[in-house]
């Protein structure tokens, strides 16, 4: 099996490519190579596969075997895959995702190389019910959530995989470790959830930490970038383009007033080839 390591902003992938479909033992495989000590080590396995629809399909399972409906950073990634691979030699793509549906992704080149990839990410799913939450209402704004004994307050999107963005004073040293894993399971969320924390420093400039559902304290999270930009809109504390800092990086997202789709600009890199 030949695979291509690659990430987004230290959010890192095992790309698989030449498949027709995902294989039978996807979750396994998954678990197995994505572990750090005994397999390859990564976030998530990528498959890029033929799609009906659009140029390519991709499908990602989580380092611990479940699958999700979209991710951000693997999408960037799979362009410029397609792109340096030869698969294609379109500066303009389309890939369909498990949960959004086909997605516009235009690369920017020069020099022969990928520098920038700038991603049509669609419009927030705002209905909490939709997200999933087990809360019917749109949208859900500061609604509160409590564990062991400390609450939270939480804003809902779905940027085809679901996410919940809590504010607190100072995401960039905030224990990610304590409360993520026990919000990721909370009731209120009946497939689990990624986690955003978030400090908003100015209209157009926000710190965020994320504890990304099935795979733990990540580097960077491109849905979850998407969703911080979402939800500090809704809360009146940003304007509609910020850039989300990271721990592996920045992601400049644009919440378009026109068509209300959320855009989401960054850059993709291979770490190396190998063969399994
Ligand atoms: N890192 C991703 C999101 C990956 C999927 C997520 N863990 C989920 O289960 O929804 C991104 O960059 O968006």
């Amino acid at each position: 099996m030949n695979f291509t390591k690659m990430h987004g902003l230290g959010n890192d992938f095992i790309i698989v490519a030449g498949e027709e479909s995902l294989p039978t033992n996807a979750a396994e495989l998954a678990e197995e190579l994505c572990n750090r000590f005994f397999g390859i080590g990564a976030d998530g396995l990528v498959y890029i596969l033929p799609s009906e629809i659009a140029d390519f399909r991709m499908r990602i399972i989580n380092s611990d075997g479940s699958e999700a409906e979209q991710c951000g950073n693997a999408i960037r990634c799979v362009a410029k895959y397609v792109y340096d691979k030869g698969l294609t030699d379109k500066q303009d793509i389309s890939i369909e995702t498990l949960g959004a549906g086909a997605q516009r992704v235009q690369l920017t080149v020069s020099d022969g190389k990928v520098q920038t990839v700038r991603v049509d990410m669609g419009a927030p799913i705002l209905n909490g019910l939709q997200v999933p939450t087990t809360i019917d209402a749109e949208p859900v704004i500061n609604h509160p959530i409590e564990v062991d004994g400390r609450e939270f307050q939480f804003t809902a999107v779905s940027m085809g995989n679901p996410h919940c963005v809590i504010y607190v004073d100072d995401a960039v040293n905030f224990d990610l470790a304590l409360w993520g894993p026990k919000l990721e399971v909370h009731p209120l969320f009946p497939r689990k959830i990624n986690v955003e924390f978030v400090t908003v420093r100015s209209r157009n400039f926000t710190d965020m930490r994320v504890w990304e559902r099935g795979a733990g304290p990540t580097l960077a999270c491109g849905t979850g970038a998407c969703a911080t930009v979402v939800a500090s809109v809704l809360n009146g504390y940003t304007d509609r383009t910020a850039t989300v800092s990271l721990k592996g990086g920045d992601l400049f997202i644009e919440w378009n007033e026109a068509d209300n789709h959320v855009y989401m600009t960054g850059p993709a890199a291979e770490v190396f080839n190998g063969k399994l």
